[in-house]
């Protein structure tokens, strides 16, 4: 499992990330981290901001993570470069993509080429195309991007598939068996759908809090245990469509990643807002009466409760 965090204040407070590598690897049982991406705000960073949180994953994350991939999408192909070259210098294992989304890719090829010039700059570095079509606008289909794209792209590694159309993930997986690609499915809600479609694992917001409560899941899909599975995925998708309906995002999810950890994350970056209070009290009242807060008064006798 992936997992993806930016703090900034006004300015990024790096000095937390160390205690948050921690804080994920004792307390959630995450060990690979996605950086720089959607949670983490990446593209509302300037490119030295993006450079120094990747360094700062990387370094605080040594020997104590087991991956650390740095999305390094950008409007601008030479800044794209120039964040995989850094990658690629800093130690990284790994760098992912999004489909530039202002002068849009039109076909699949165009995309493609696009990819390719970047990957070329860090030759040696596993590549993930990062597929989250809501966001960027580019609607070309997963499976026609993966069809064919290690003859483009000899470092392609595998996908990072944002989007809840699991006819075209499953295609993507199913069209692909004989290699060795990561398929990583984003949209916490729907796992237990996608580990059936062969998923092999998972980047995603959710995880930042809920890692723990979803390697139960994962693992008792690991044992078949198919019942118990979907339990979990019942309960996390209970909290999910409760802040859905409150308004939930990026920022929301910072809010939240704060009053679970105990580090402070910040607010967002304009032209995010901040989470308001009012989110937050009523997510935390949930978290606690589906029993994924620890100190629990609610415990004895609550019916929601998950664990
Ligand atoms: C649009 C969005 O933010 N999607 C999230 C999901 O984890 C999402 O928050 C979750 O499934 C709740 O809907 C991730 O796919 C994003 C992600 O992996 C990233 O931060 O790069």
């Amino acid at each position: 499992m992936f997992q993806e965090v930016t703090f900034s204040f006004r300015e990024i407070n790096f000095s937390v990330i160390g205690q948050y590598v921690d804080y994920l690897v004792k307390e959630q049982g995450v060990k690979n981290i996605f950086v720089n991406g959607t949670t983490g705000e990446g593209l509302s960073l300037s490119i030295s901001e993006r450079r120094r949180v990747a360094e700062e994953w990387v370094t605080k994350g040594r020997n104590k993570l087991d991956q650390v991939v740095i999305h390094v999408g950008a409007l601008s192909l030479k800044e794209s470069q120039e964040l995989a070259q850094h990658a690629a210098e800093i130690g990284a294992d790994g760098i992912a993509v999004i489909a530039p989304f202002f002068l849009k890719p039109w076909n699949k090829d165009v995309l493609i080429n696009f990819l390719k010039e970047v990957a070329a700059a860090a030759p040696a570095l596993p590549f993930y195309y990062y597929h989250i079509p809501a966001l960027t606008g580019v609607k070309i289909r997963a499976e026609e991007v993966l069809d064919g794209i290690q003859e483009k792209i000899p470092t392609f590694q595998g996908l990072k598939f944002s989007d809840t159309d699991l006819l075209d993930f499953g295609q993507c997986v199913d069209q692909n068996r004989q290699r060795q690609f990561a398929f990583l499915f984003g949209v916490d809600e729907q796992l237990l759908s996608a580990l059936v479609m062969g998923a092999t694992g998972a980047v995603g917001s959710t995880y930042n809090y809920l890692g723990k409560k979803t390697n139960q899941m994962l693992e008792a899909f690991e044992r078949k245990d198919f019942s118990s599975a979907l339990n979990h995925q019942f309960c996390i998708q209970r909290f999910i469509n409760f802040v859905v309906k409150l308004g939930f995002g990026v920022s929301q999810t910072k809010a939240i990643m704060t009053l679970v950890s105990g580090i402070p994350m910040g607010p967002p970056r304009l032209p995010l807002q901040k989470a308001s209070r009012e989110f937050t009290d009523n997510a935390e009242a949930k978290l606690r009466s589906l029993d994924f807060l620890s100190f629990n008064d609610l415990k004895d006798g609550n019916l929601e409760a998950c664990s």
